[in-house]
């Protein structure tokens, strides 16, 4: 099976409300689709949203990326061997995470077919199905606990509260949603780099001491403060999980080695797609760490491939795979199956895409 052509085209997805986090706030899913074309007539799809303010990624550099460096490597390689195509896309061109993430999973897609085998069973088959929380927006006190309560009326069992814009307001926040959400919703807060750490520490021990039961924080401090990011996991009782500051695997290797931070997110976008996410799996169940799968706001193609790499590994044992869930509508025939807070897998060949609608193709 040899690659004869990578396709790219654009898919704008509206959300059902803004999505807003101390880092952002977006109204919509924007994505670049990559279709990787075969002799065998076998296609393969990925997909990259650009979220600047994370990756540093934006439309015209995901598809400048595929343009100037990858299609041209990788035409006329075969599937056969899987390892040299992931190597040569690796070479191809340094950072562009999320481009690079585009297209390693339009290959495992196609990896996948190869072998008629869904790409989860290939790469471990842990299990097929998961439970995702779902995102509260940043907002006042008032919006976000109502929020809350009609999300847990859908179901949801885990709420990710984001905070970190301003910390006396954000412990305010979480009591409200706590007030209204009752002590059987697990609730998880996501800082997005919004602290500084002695304000951090405060915070968490403020809700610690407090009884506000929360799960974990997800990146309470910048990203390349990684001695802020210690200092906080040292301090609080609360765990402490690095999202922003991991995005390689030679960063997972450092924040495990320095336990630096308790718990890890892995994102497709971050590291560059399944074969590196893999490796963050290898050394986290090393240093016995658990992991988080977690996106980006993304459509459900590249979130597909998310979910397969959640299904098949163990260690990873928290899921905030909401980006569907949060779009107002799903272009995309086939792939993972989505009924609010569950979320699972068919067995049909590689990620078992059929169709996307929507998508506008460059020529
Ligand atoms: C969408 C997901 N639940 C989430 O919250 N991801 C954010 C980043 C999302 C973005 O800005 O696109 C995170 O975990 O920091
Ligand atoms: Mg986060």
């Amino acid at each position: 099976m040899k690659i004869t052509d990578i396709r790219l085209g654009y898919l704008s997805v509206p959300l059902k409300q803004p999505f807003k986090t101390a880092l952002r706030t977006v109204n919509s899913v924007e994505d670049v689709i990559v279709k990787i074309e075969t002799d065998t007539g076998h296609i393969g799809y990925g997909e990259a949203p650009p979220t600047g303010v994370i990756t540093g990624d934006t439309t015209g550099a995901i598809i400048g990326a595929v343009e100037e460096h990858i299609r041209k490597r990788l035409i006329g390689l075969d599937l056969e061997n899987f390892e040299e195509i992931l190597l040569t896309l690796d070479k191809s061109l340094v950072h562009n995470t999320s481009t690079k993430a585009a297209v390693d999973i339009a290959l495992y897609d196609l990896y996948g077919q190869m072998f008629n085998a869904p790409v989860y069973k290939l790469l471990g088959g842990y299990r097929k199905e998961i439970i995702t929380d779902i995102t509260i927006s940043v907002d006042t006190p008032e919006k976000m606990a109502a929020d809350s309560i009609d999300a847990v009326k859908l179901g949801y069992t885990t709420l990710k509260i984001k905070v970190g814009v301003d910390a006396e307001q954000d412990f305010r926040r979480m009591k409200a949603v706590r007030e209204v959400v009752g002590y059987d919703v697990q609730l998880r807060i996501d800082a997005n780099q919004g602290w500084k750490p002695k304000e951090a520490v405060r915070t968490l021990k403020a809700m610690e001491d407090s009884g506000l039961q929360v799960e974990l924080v997800e990146q309470p401090v910048q990203a390349q403060d990684i001695e802020g990011l210690k200092f906080v996991t040292d301090q609080v009782s609360i765990p402490v999980m690095a999202d922003e500051s991991v995005f390689s695997p030679k960063d997972a290797l450092m924040i495990l080695h320095t336990r630096a931070a308790d718990m890890i997110n892995i994102k497709l976008m971050k590291c560059g797609g399944i074969h590196q996410a893999l490796k963050i799996c290898a050394m986290a169940e090393i240093y016995d760490v658990e992991c988080m799968i977690g996106c980006m706001l993304e459509a459900k193609v590249s979130i597909t491939a998310a979910v397969h790499l959640a299904c098949a590994k163990k260690i990873i044992t928290k899921i905030d795979l909401d980006g569907p869930v949060l779009c107002r509508e799903d272009p995309v025939q086939g792939g993972a199956i989505f009924e609010h807070s569950r979320i699972s897998l068919p067995d049909t060949a590689g990620l078992g895409f059929e169709h996307i609608n929507g998508v506008v193709w460059k020529s």
